[in-house]
């Protein structure tokens, strides 16, 4: 029995039985629905373009619905154009009104068309859960016209004054959009964003801006957002790591455009610097042109030289302040002999590849310049002062965390770190040990600590060097590999050094046992529940498979980040979980002129289908009614009385 005061306060919501038992009726019809869709993505990785073409089609399903609903009573053109519109509304609509084909006719049939559209897509839910979708303005409309009964003759009247009134009001352009959005809600009921945001592709900041708009998303964090989470707590490796990956994929629009991050000290520091230095092993790649902020790729050579240099630095000075990282032997500076030009990796001497380093100081290498110092100062401003920057990054932490547990599925970026002898591996912090779940948990609150904890604080200090960690470690559970070899990729030639191995993890849950022991520790249970993860390239090409442990994991980083798609084959994946089945659309590299429809395969069929009474949501509902059945109880014996208007 809950105790009379929850009632009461439960009381003010529900005044009367009536409005009580009405309410119990509407979560037990919820109940009785078949699941909403869920969408997982990954990777994505500031491929903007792509990424926000696959959540606005809902990865090819809205265009299956037009071809279920139309196919053979419209051309494929109109088919594919009233698909565009329903994925970018605003823009299309611009482009029909400019070409003067936006008539009353085009008006007519495009609002019957959505509402066709409207009703296959909504046929799953409740009207009440539809409405609430609804903006308000037009809510009554759109009910009416999704409800109407065609084969009455007065209805159809009703039904063709409606239209008249819209468009006689001027409002079908706003009417157009309102059914657009309501459809692309619809398809997607939750979005799951398995990590990695940010890095490699053009505007992570637009993805972001997306992200916030959609009704229903969470994130498991990759190692490249925590990077920027940590870079906006002011931790001056990640505010160099992330300046260091931008400039060389050569997004500048990102860092200027989209963050308003300033990088002319940078530009002015690196041009006097290296004015001699052709600085050839920090050549960026140039996947896509930047709009705004076009920089000669010499000078942006020379940036990404300057700020690499200068993040070695900073990061020695972390692992300094942390022995017990046990990251030592990763202050490769340290090794460098100035004089001979190499550089010694593990007792081994290898030559360097550039042998020009005019702000070391061989005696004492981690030192910065006062110039460095200077710069450093700067940019730490502007990632501490940017605006849109925090708003986004608050956006990761209100919707974000380490892993997520949800529907019985265990969601995290990279991996739970593990021992080659199959046991999760542990971390020692304070006097705790923590492993498994418990790890999970530990980094977790500390990535808030480092955003939260008051500036100056020693809990912050600690936390924003664990972001570094995190972005890198050996135990990080979102990096999941040995060491990061990016000193070596730059410096050395042997391409033994670098390798980076990955976690026992990655071998270990390819067998069943280990991912029911691993959703054990997350107390899921071993049948029905799947790992879903990120972060490791599956290659496509070389016959490698999105789906492992007899279907128990799946890792779907599937290239959406055109950097890897030599690499796997694909353009990316979304993993879609309906009320009949786990699907995996394989997509193809985007290509903004033409409508390429992803190739869908069922990975599981559910046994029988799963309605909101099997979800989380239906056990929170469950709570729900039964804690109303308790005040009508309460009502009834008179325990609580009713408020009467
Ligand atoms: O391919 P790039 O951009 O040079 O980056 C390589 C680096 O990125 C990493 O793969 C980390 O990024 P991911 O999380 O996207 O894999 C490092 O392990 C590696 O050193
Ligand atoms: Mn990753």
């Amino acid at each position: 029995m809950r105790d009379l005061a929850y009632l009461k306060l439960l009381s003010r919501e529900y005044p009367t039985v009536r409005a009580a038992t009405s309410e119990i009726i509407n979560l037990m019809a919820i109940c009785g629905l078949p699941k909403g869709t869920e969408y997982f993505f990954s990777d994505l990785h500031g491929e903007y373009e792509a990424f926000v073409h696959l959540l606005r089609s809902s990865s090819g399903i809205i265009r299956e619905k037009i071809r279920e609903t139309f196919g053979h009573l419209i051309p494929e053109e109109e088919e594919v154009q009233l698909a565009n519109l329903i994925y970018y509304p605003d823009r299309n609509l611009g482009k029909i009104r400019k070409t003067g084909l936006f008539t009353e006719d085009f008006q007519k049939i495009t609002i019957y068309r959505l509402v066709q559209i409207c009703k296959v897509v909504s046929s799953k839910y409740t009207r009440s859960k539809v409405r609430k979708k609804m903006p308000r303005e037009f809510a009554y409309v759109i009910d009416e016209l999704l409800h109407v009964d065609y084969n009455d003759d007065n209805k159809r009247i009703y039904y063709s004054e409606i239209i008249h009134s819209i468009i006689d009001n001027s409002v079908a352009d706003k009417f157009i959009v309102a059914l657009c959005e309501l459809i692309q809600n619809l398809t997607i009921d939750n979005l799951h964003i398995i990590g990695d945001i940010f890095d490699r592709g053009p505007r992570a900041d637009i993805i972001m801006d997306e992200l916030m708009h959609f009704h229903d998303v969470d994130i498991q964090w990759g190692n490249h957002d925590i990077s920027w989470m940590g870079a906006a707590t002011g931790n001056l490796a990640c505010i160099c790591n992330v300046l260091r990956i931008a400039i060389s994929y050569n997004s500048f629009d990102v860092l200027e455009d989209g963050y308003g991050i300033n990088l002319r000290p940078l530009s002015m520091f690196a041009a006097k610097v290296y004015r001699d230095d052709s600085c050839e092993r920090f050549v960026p790649h140039i996947l896509d042109e930047n709009v705004y902020d076009a920089v000669d790729p010499g000078l942006a050579a020379k940036m990404h030289k300057a700020i690499a240099v200068i993040q070695f630095k900073v990061e020695g000075a972390i692992i300094k302040r942390h022995p017990e990282y046990g990251m030592a032997d990763r202050i490769l500076l340290e090794t460098v002999d100035f004089e001979k030009g190499t550089v010694t990796v593990e007792g081994k001497e290898y030559p360097m590849l550039d042998r020009n380093f005019p702000t070391v100081d061989p005696a004492n290498p981690l030192e910065l310049t006062d110039g460095e110092k200077e710069l450093l100062k700067t940019l730490k401003a502007s990632f501490k002062h940017s605006g849109r920057l925090h708003k986004h990054v608050k956006f990761l932490y209100s919707h974000g965390a380490i892993y997520k547990c949800y529907n019985s599925n265990l969601l995290y970026h990279g991996c739970i770190p593990m021992k080659a002898d199959g046991n999760f591996d542990s971390v020692m912090a304070g006097n705790a040990i923590y492993s498994g779940r418990s790890l999970m948990d530990y980094f977790n609150y500390q990535v808030q600590n480092a955003y939260f904890m008051p500036e100056g604080s020693v809990e912050k200090q600690w936390a924003m060097d664990l972001m570094w960690y995190l972005w890198c470690g050996s135990k990080s559970p979102v990096f999941g590999k040995d060491k990061m070899t990016t000193f070596e990729h730059y410096f050395i030639a042997d391409k033994k050094t670098h390798k980076e191995t990955l976690n026992p993890y990655y071998k270990l849950s390819v067998q069943e046992e280990f991912c029911d022991r691993i959703l054990e520790e997350f107390d899921l249970p071993a049948k029905g529940s799947h790992i879903i993860n990120g972060h490791v390239p599956v290659k496509m090409k070389d016959g490698e498979t999105p789906v492992k442990a007899g279907g128990k994991l799946f890792i779907i980083d599937g290239g959406l980040s055109k950097a890897y798609q030599a690499t796997t084959g694909i353009a990316g994946y979304t993993l879609i979980y309906n009320s009949n089945h786990l699907a995996l659309a394989e997509h193809m590299p985007f290509d903004p002129n033409k409508e390429s429809s992803p190739r869908v395969s069922v990975v599981e069929k559910m046994q029988s289908r799963v309605m909101v009474a099997d979800t989380d949501k239906g056990r929170e509902l469950a709570g729900q009614i039964a804690d109303l059945k308790e005040l009508v109880a309460a009502y009834r014996e008179g325990t609580l009385k009713e408020r009467v208007e």
